[in-house]
């Protein structure tokens, strides 16, 4: 697997930069949209009118498409970035976006689940808990230089999981053996509650393993 890097200034970079910026600020504006459409009450002939803007808006974008959505890639100022991904791309209006930080024990993240994520009534979905806790053990594992694919995540549900106000969320290797890494982490409240804990095997598919190298210092 390659990483590309991002157009530099000379060959239109920031225009490219500035577009993507745009892109980010409607995938924002986009999951207004998507807790609006989970919490609104109007009557049912505006919810029609809606939707057929909408359709409108939605025929508008496809006019000129990719195949896939971003990819990974080097941004400008050196890190990492997958705007195109589900959990952490800023383009991508399913993505919470998830904003991780390393730090010196292995990743920290303080995510706000929406209501769009109800799973349980006024609790967030074990799906989407469990997929935010994935990434972020992929994430703490590319850090530690190896970049790797879920082999396997056991989730381990202790609160439900409010969704509107900001939790922390972090994961550290705590084994490695050839291109297997083991990752724990958890969400909690801020004064320490677990709500959801975890425990993921990653494995550097021997294709990523130079990759795994580049990204370690870019995450
Ligand atoms: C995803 C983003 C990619 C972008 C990368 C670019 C830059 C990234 C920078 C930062 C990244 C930040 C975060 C994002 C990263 C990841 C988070 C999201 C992750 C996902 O959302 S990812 C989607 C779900 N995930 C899959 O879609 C995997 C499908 N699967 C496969 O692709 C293969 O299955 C694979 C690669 C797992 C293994 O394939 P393989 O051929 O390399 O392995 P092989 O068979 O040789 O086995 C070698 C040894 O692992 C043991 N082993 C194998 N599988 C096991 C299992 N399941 N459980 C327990 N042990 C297992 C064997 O028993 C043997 O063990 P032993 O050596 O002891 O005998």
């Amino acid at each position: 697997m390659t990483v590309e890097t991002a157009a530099t200034e000379e060959t239109g970079g920031s225009d490219r930069e500035s577009r993507l910026a745009a892109l980010g600020v409607l995938a924002e504006q986009v999951r207004e949209l998507m807790d609006a459409v989970v919490l609104t009450d109007v009557a049912e002939d505006e919810i029609a009118r809606v939707t057929e803007e909408v359709a409108v808006l939605t025929e508008r974008l496809r006019a000129a498409r990719r195949d896939t959505p971003l990819q990974p890639e080097i941004a400008p100022d050196g890190s990492f970035r997958h705007l195109g991904n589900a959990v952490a791309g800023d383009c991508n209006p399913y993505a919470l976006p998830l904003k991780a930080e390393v730090t010196p024990d292995g990743v920290r993240a303080e995510p706000t689940f929406r209501p769009m994520h109800e799973g349980p009534p006024n609790s967030v979905h074990g799906g989407v808990t469990a997929m935010i806790l994935d990434h972020l053990f992929g994430t703490a594992a590319a850090a530690a230089g190896r970049l790797g694919m879920t082999a396997s995540l056991t989730v381990r549900y202790r609160r439900p999981t409010p969704y509107g106000r900001p939790l922390v969320a972090d994961a550290a290797v705590t084994r490695t053996e050839g291109r297997k890494t083991w990752v724990d982490g958890r969400i909690a409240t801020p004064d320490g509650t677990v709500l959801v804990e975890a425990t993921g095997l990653f494995i550097t598919p021997t294709a990523w393993l130079p990759a795994s190298e580049e990204v370690a210092d870019r995450v």
